[in-house]
């Protein structure tokens, strides 16, 4: 079953076009790897998708609805999350409330601290609370939680974002770059982490420039270059594919 969609979709910069009439698709339950040269428009994709910019032509939908023009919070409201390439984590709050922000939409503002308590507003603190103690758990990082996110070291960061981000139980995750910095050790754990994700139901769309993990980890690739796409099927036909050789992997 699809669950998010991009047709026709164009972003213009001045005349630059970093998205060109690209038609996309996610289904249900995969982990699909947008892969492609630097500035072929994979970050400038995920914004559309995620509500940072609206797209010149065409439209979005999560399932079958039309969020096109949508707010990134909005976005995250309807269960779409992402981590960015350049983590941006709120670097002098705790971990703990680093996972907190990424509670907000699905909770909303009693997290803030309603002066008086309404029952929705306890039921809502109660969810965040469990909702928390099982991101830290799940993580591994319960003992650092009141630790401040500058101070953990760089793969806890890009974990730290991806508990942020999955905090709010989404359908779709999207993670940019996430193994960028990581040791091999750190992109096997990453690795596993996406598994289990998927496992548990999320779909995952990724950009990734380390090929080992796209090709080991991806159901489908789609190859973007010059803003256009250029292909998009199995790992194994894409990796043989012409376009992409010369484009990219070559
Ligand atoms: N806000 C913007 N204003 C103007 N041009 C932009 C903007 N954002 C992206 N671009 C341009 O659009 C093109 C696509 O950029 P984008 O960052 O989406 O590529 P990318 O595939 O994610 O690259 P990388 O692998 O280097 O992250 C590039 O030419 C870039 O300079």
């Amino acid at each position: 079953m699809r669950i998010l969609k991009g047709s026709k979709l164009t972003m213009r910069f001045g005349g630059l076009k970093a998205v060109n009439n690209v038609d996309f698709n996610l289904t249900n339950g995969e982990i699909l790897s947008l892969i492609g040269p630097n500035g072929a428009g994979k970050t400038t994709l995920f914004n559309l998708l995620t509500g940072i910019y609206t797209p010149t032509e065409g439209s979005i939908y999560m399932d079958e609805k039309n969020i096109t023009g949508l707010k990134p919070y909005d976005i995250a409201s309807i269960g779409i999350t992402r981590t960015f390439q350049n983590i941006r984590l709120f670097a002098d709050m705790s971990v703990e409330d680093n996972i907190m922000m990424g509670l907000h939409t699905k909770v909303g503002a009693p997290l803030i601290g309603s002066i008086i308590p309404t029952p929705s507003s306890i039921r809502a603190n109660k969810f965040a609370k469990e909702r928390l103690d099982w991101v830290l758990n799940y993580l591994g990082l319960y003992s650092l939680r009141k630790e401040k996110a500058k101070n953990l070291p760089y793969g806890l960061q890009r974990k730290l974002e991806i508990g942020r981000a999955i905090a709010p139980e989404p359908e779709v995750l999207l993670l940019d770059e996430p193994a960028a910095g990581m040791n091999p050790q750190e992109t096997n754990e990453l690795m596993g982490l996406i598994y289990d994700l998927r496992d548990k139901g999320i779909t995952i769309l990724l950009i990734e420039h380390d090929m080992k993990l796209v090709m080991g980890i991806s159901d489908r690739v789609m190859v973007l270059n010059y803003g256009e796409k250029i292909a998009d099927g199995k790992p194994e036909e894409v990796k043989q594919n012409p376009d992409v050789i010369k484009a990219y992997l070559g």
